[in-house]
């Protein structure tokens, strides 16, 4: 058989989330190890046994992680900062965990369990996101003289567990130049590349080993190569894979670039001395012409035709088309997803709500291997062999595109009426923020917060017995009044100077709006890894987007009914709703995320009508969603800010437009944050010591900023006088007159223990430096 279908990775999660829910327990000391280790393999097995029984030849192994695989790849390497290392040996749990999440035992993100901060408890790693998906990763933290020794047998412990239970698998592992890539150093102008020498033997003994266990084809992950890198980057993988020829024999790599197109790194990628290539053929169909032109007769090429990165079904007819004079031509190949399938949800069969004529388009990651099965039997043996399976795609396919489900004629009539001026605010900030304060009357230095407060055990516990139907819509409802009366309570006795509602009756900040929305279905089980235990349901963008009634508006008004100060409206942006979705693909994404805009802004009017002074529009996600490529950032960037802009512009002069973004580094895009124009934005500088402020300095930023003084991410309370030392720096770079104080990020993921001396102590530090101002 000429063509073969291959897996590049399967969510490790579970179909239920059944590793979130022992790893959780597992950290609150609920179960032990073994019984964790159990769930695992179970999970494992399972795994396996579905992609084999959805007919896919090649099947990874490796890809399972408790926590996330760059991680894996530290430990594997032995890249275990020192702080770590008395906590147990490099491939204990324990060390893994601490690096993950940090050793406080009474707070970490997860656990229930109580007690104190030990003396000598060690933080978290950093974490960030993975390119350009909603994935985080745990950046390697490497020293100008780090030693590399293969600390963790994992992938072959686990090559070997498939083995026994009748799989032959293809081990997944990390490239080191992307590890290198994505790591980081305490020692500044330290290129963490220059390591390369000394982790390739780390690499040579854990790919002989994996040989010796039985393994043929490894699959090496490289997703760098799609970035834009240097000479010195490129002359890396030149070296790392002559190194991997030069001393392997007989085993055969695959390596597998994803997320976009491998452009000018592609003569790079083809001179590589590898056995195999693996190219992303849905973000970059364009690339494959160059590829067949340029590989070697030898090279077997993996083609990443079904996406990885969405939930659509794909036109397997379509792909025949592209496919079959390809297959023709080539001796062997292979079809695979673009990318792991870690970025999907597990199985579209355990969705007994969604409307089925919608469902009918869609293909979860089991589903996803029954496309790629049925593509290798076409290509194999005929279309006729896979007739049936042919058609019932054909006929979903031109249902979804046929469908009015999916075009709303008064969507696309109001878009094409938008005009510039709905974009630009009444006067300039100059203007508008005397309008705002002799509105608000507010102290210098006001203190907020992000907006969510603890999304507690009981918060969610409520949410879902009035999701079963246990609880009815008013004692939901009451129950979900009653914590918004008690935070807004507190946050009036503290003395926080602007309230947020606390974002109690929201499940996601994403999740929420897509529920309100038209054009968006969401899935009950479809469940996507965000970050170690953490998951996330993305709403599926379907259609055009409207918004049949105001979605937050009584909420805001119950909460302002509470209290004389200004509450804030609190809302996601367009291009965060777009950015943590799974969208439409039958038309541009800008065209999607002006539709959002559309709908939001019109949610900000009536918050306005509705009387509220202030309204936040998050755009968490605006800096994440940037390009890979350098050369796409301009276009992404005019229309995100367009199409924030848009969802801001309409207010009068006197309401105060806030926005949130988390990632701070802003210094490349600088420009376009200030083209936002939002009269206050709030980020994350609390780690950075404020230096992350440097890129508003030096563009002049004019408008108002609240630099998150405490990190929300760590379970750790800041004291006053860190708060204040913080401010104190801010105030140094910025007037004092911009300054607002707040936290990093929202609550949601801390607990009120936590939370209450934490606040205080920033409106303390708040009070302090005021004082200071005279
Ligand atoms: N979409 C999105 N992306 C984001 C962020 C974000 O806030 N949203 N923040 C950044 C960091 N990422 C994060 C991602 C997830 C979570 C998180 O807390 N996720 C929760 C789930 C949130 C949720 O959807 N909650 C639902 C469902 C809760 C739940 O699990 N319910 C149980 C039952 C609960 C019970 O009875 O006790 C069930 O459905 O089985 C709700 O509150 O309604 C989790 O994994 O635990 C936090 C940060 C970046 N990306
Ligand atoms: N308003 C949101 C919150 O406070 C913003 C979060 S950004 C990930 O949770
Ligand atoms: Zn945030």
């Amino acid at each position: 058989m000429p063509v073969t279908a291959a897996n590049l990775g399967f969510p490790r999660i579970g179909p239920r989330r059944e590793l979130k829910i022992a790893v959780e327990a597992y950290w609150a000391g609920r179960i032990d190890k073994a019984a964790l280790l159990d769930t695992a393999r179970g999970l494992r097995a399972a795994t396996w046994e579905r992609q084999k029984a959805a007919g896919i030849q090649v099947i990874p192994s490796n890809d399972f992680s408790f926590y996330d695989q760059v991680l894996d790849t530290s430990v594997m390497v032995g890249a275990i900062p020192s702080l770590y290392r008395p906590l147990g040996t490099a491939d204990s749990l324990d060390v893994y965990f601490a690096m993950a999440r940090g050793t406080r035992t009474d707070a970490g993100d997860e656990s229930c369990s109580h007690g104190h901060r030990r003396q000598g408890d060690v933080p978290a790693q950093e974490m960030t996101k993975w390119f350009d998906t909603n994935y985080h990763y745990m950046v390697p933290e490497v020293s100008p003289n780090q030693s590399f020794q293969l600390s963790s047998h994992k992938a072959i412990d686990q090559f070997v567990e498939a083995k026994a239970l009748g799989h032959h698998t293809r081990p997944v592992i990390l490239g080191p130049v992307t590890y290198l890539l994505l790591a980081k150093s305490k020692v500044e102008g330290f290129d963490p590349l220059s390591l390369l020498p000394g982790l390739l033997p780390v690499y040579v003994d854990l790919l002989t080993r994996l040989q010796n266990a039985g393994a043929d084809w490894v699959q090496i992950d490289e997703p760098a190569l799609v970035l834009d890198l240097d000479d010195a980057q490129r002359a890396a993988f030149a070296i790392a894979y002559g190194v991997f020829a030069d001393r392997l024999t007989g085993l055969k790599l695959m390596l597998a670039t994803y997320f976009g197109s491998l452009g000018d790194n592609l003569a790079t990628a083809l001179a590589l001395p590898v056995a195999g290539l693996h190219v992303d053929l849905v973000r970059a169909p364009e690339q494959i012409d160059a590829v067949l032109a340029g590989a070697r007769a030898n090279l077997l090429l993996s083609l990443g035709v079904i996406d990885g990165r969405n939930i659509w079904k794909a036109d397997l007819n379509a792909l025949l088309d592209r496919l079959e004079p390809i297959a023709s031509a080539r001796r062997k190949l292979l079809i695979a997803p673009s990318c792991s399938l870690l970025h999907a949800p597990v199985d579209l069969d355990l969705e007994t709500r969604l409307d089925p004529r919608m469902k009918g388009w869609l293909a979860f990651a089991t589903q996803k291997l029954d496309e790629l099965a049925t593509l290798t039997r076409a290509l194999n043996e005929g279309r006729d062999s896979v007739r049936d399976a042919l058609n019932r795609n054909a006929a979903a396919v031109a249902d979804r595109a046929g469908s009015p489900l999916t075009r709303n004629p008064e969507v696309r009539d109001r878009l094409a009426g938008v005009d510039a001026t709905m974009a630009k605010r009444r006067s300039a900030f100059v203007e508008r923020i005397k309008a705002q304060q002799a509105h608000l009357a507010l102290p210098p230095l006001p203190t907020t917060t992000i907006g969510s407060f603890p999304q507690t055990p009981e918060v969610r516990k409520a949410r879902s017995a009035h999701d079963r139907g246990d609880l009815d819509d008013a004692g939901y409802e009451a129950f979900l009044r009653d914590e918004t009366a008690r935070t807004v309570r507190w946050q009036e006795e503290i003395g926080i100077d602007v309230l947020v509602h606390g974002e109690f009756e929201r499940n996601d900040m994403v999740q929420y709006f897509g529920e309100k929305l038209s054009g968006f279905a969401f899935s009950r089980a479809g469940w996507v890894q965000s970050y170690g235990s953490r998951c996330v349901r993305p709403p599926i963008i379907y259609g055009d987007v409207s918004r049949p009634a105001a979605m937050t508006v009584e909420w805001w008004r119950y909460a302002q009914s509470l209290t004389a100060r200004p509450m804030k409206g609190m809302l996601t942006g367009p291009v965060t709703i777009l950015n943590w979705s799974f969208v439409r693909d039958d038309q541009p994404r800008e065209e999607t995320c002006r539709q959002i805009a559309l709908a939001i802004r019109d949610e900000v009017l009536d918050l306005e009508a509705a009387g509220a002074r202030i309204v936040q529009i998050d755009e968490a996600a605006l800096r994440e969603g940037l390009p890979l490529r350098r050369a796409d950032w301009q276009h992404y960037l005019d229309w995100a800010v367009e199409c924030f802009r848009l969802t801001a512009a309409g207010v009068a002069d006197a309401t105060q437009i806030h926005t949130h973004m988390c990632y701070s580094e802003f210094n490349e895009i600088i420009d376009s944050i200030g083209a936002m124009d939002a009269d206050v934005i709030s980020i994350e500088t609390s780690r950075s010591k404020m230096e992350l402020l440097d890129a508003f300095v030096g563009y002049a930023y004019p408008n108002e900023i609240g630099p998150g003084v405490y990190d929300i991410h760590s379970p750790r309370i800041p004291s006053t006088q860190e708060m204040e030392t913080l401010l104190i720096k801010a105030s140094a770079r910025l007037s004092p007159a911009q300054l607002w104080v707040n936290p990093d990020c929202g609550l949601k993921t801390r607990r009120w223990e936590d939370v209450r001396p934490a606040l205080i102590n920033m409106v303390d530090a708040a009070r302090a430096v005021r004082a200071t101002l005279g």
